[in-house]
């Protein structure tokens, strides 16, 4: 069987470089559709670890889904499991309608997955493990060498792509590891944490990426990521884990709002932060953030005009006054310490 010409495939005349990876859209079906359905999906670990425990969600074609929560939290099994690289102990996994665990192979060759442990050898090039991901796949030798350099060239490694990756940064090993799971070409990537070991360049860099891979080339990308601000960023919807559990899921500036987070940041004069204090105090929870910056919790919108009246009357200069919205962050350490308190709770 052959994969479709990737739609970066250098054509003759090409240089290597980013634009290669601009070519059309390809046809991957209507957005809407589902790739991923999980159901129910259970999983414990002998002798006494459920990682998950009934976790249900579904996928839509071309969308980008972040799975979102600590350490532990049950991100990576939920991967393993799209994979086909675990079984279920209860519940039911479709990737692109079929169970991964009987149509293995078949699921595998549409899926790229960046797991968070190395995939590549160490003793070869960049180019040598490239190669040898493209032998595995069965890949068409036409055009694959050209192929292969665009892909590295395109993640920044193109002056590198015949050194040994034993020597690479690690940061140049997850670009080249990400080379190696799109040269196949694949319709849905599972991503375990990317951006770890990336420079803030490199991040920029691979946000942009996963965002045209999926956007313009209509793939399904799922995220594992601790990065609240890359997931806001990034993802149509995410969903939040804790302890194998699903405790929120949506669209992350939906999600952000729901966290009902009120506060007001207040810039002063740093000489008049006693003043401040005291004109404040009955007013939420007030905390210096820094010289002269207020945060007052519990504290929204409506309060601002009457807030800015009593700091006045009290002689305190006011430089700025901010109404702060809630961020996916306040929403996840909100969820984060219930979930913790429960556990605390637990007799
Ligand atoms: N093969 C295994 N055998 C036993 N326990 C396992 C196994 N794989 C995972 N676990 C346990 O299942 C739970 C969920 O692990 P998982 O790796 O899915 O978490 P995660 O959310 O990806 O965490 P992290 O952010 O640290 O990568 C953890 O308690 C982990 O120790």
């Amino acid at each position: 069987m052959t994969l479709p010409r990737p739609p970066w495939a250098p054509v003759e005349g090409d240089i290597v470089t980013e634009a290669a990876l601009r070519r059309a859209p390809v046809d991957r079906g209507s957005d809407g559709e589902s790739v991923i359905e999980v159901s129910g999906l259970t999983k414990h670990f002998p002798p006494d670890v459920t990682a998950l425990d009934g976790v249900s969600l579904t996928v839509r074609r071309g969308s980008v889904v972040g799975l979102l929560g600590h350490n532990g939290a049950g991100k990576t099994t939920i991967l393993r499991h799209l994979a086909g690289l675990l079984a279920p102990t209860g519940g039911t996994v479709r990737v692109f309608g079929r169970d991964p665990l009987e149509h293995g192979a078949w699921v595998r060759r549409r899926l790229g997955m960046l797991p968070g442990t190395s995939i590549l050898d160490q003793r070869l090039t960049a180019r040598e493990n490239l190669r040898f991901a493209a032998e595995l796949f069965d890949l068409p030798p036409d055009g694959l060498e050209d192929r292969i350099a665009a892909m590295l060239g395109a993640l920044g490694l193109g002056d590198r792509l015949d050194e040994k990756v034993s020597g690479y940064s690690a940061g140049m090993r997850q670009r080249a590891t990400l080379a190696k799971v799109l040269l196949t070409d694949p319709e849905l990537l599972l991503l375990d944490e990317p951006s770890t070991a990336l420079d803030p360049v490199a991040q920029r860099e691979l946000r942009a990426l996963i965002r045209r891979v999926s956007r313009d080339e209509g793939r399904t990308v799922v995220i594992c990521t601790h990065d609240l601000a890359e997931a806001a960023a990034l993802c149509d919807d995410v969903v939040i884990l804790a302890r194998g559990q699903i405790v929120a899921e949506g669209n992350p500036s939906e999600l952000a709002a729901r966290a009902g987070h009120t506060a007001v940041d207040v810039e002063i004069a740093p000489d008049d932060e006693r003043a401040a204090l005291a004109a404040t105090e009955g007013r939420g929870t007030a905390a210096l953030e820094g010289p002269g910056r207020l945060r007052l919790e519990g504290v929204g919108r409506t309060d601002v005009p009457g807030l800015l009246r009593d700091l006045v009357t009290a002689g305190v200069d006011v430089y700025r006054v901010e109404p702060r919205a809630g961020t996916l962050e306040d929403l996840y350490l909100t969820l984060h310490a219930g979930a913790a308190r429960k556990i605390e709770e637990r007799p």
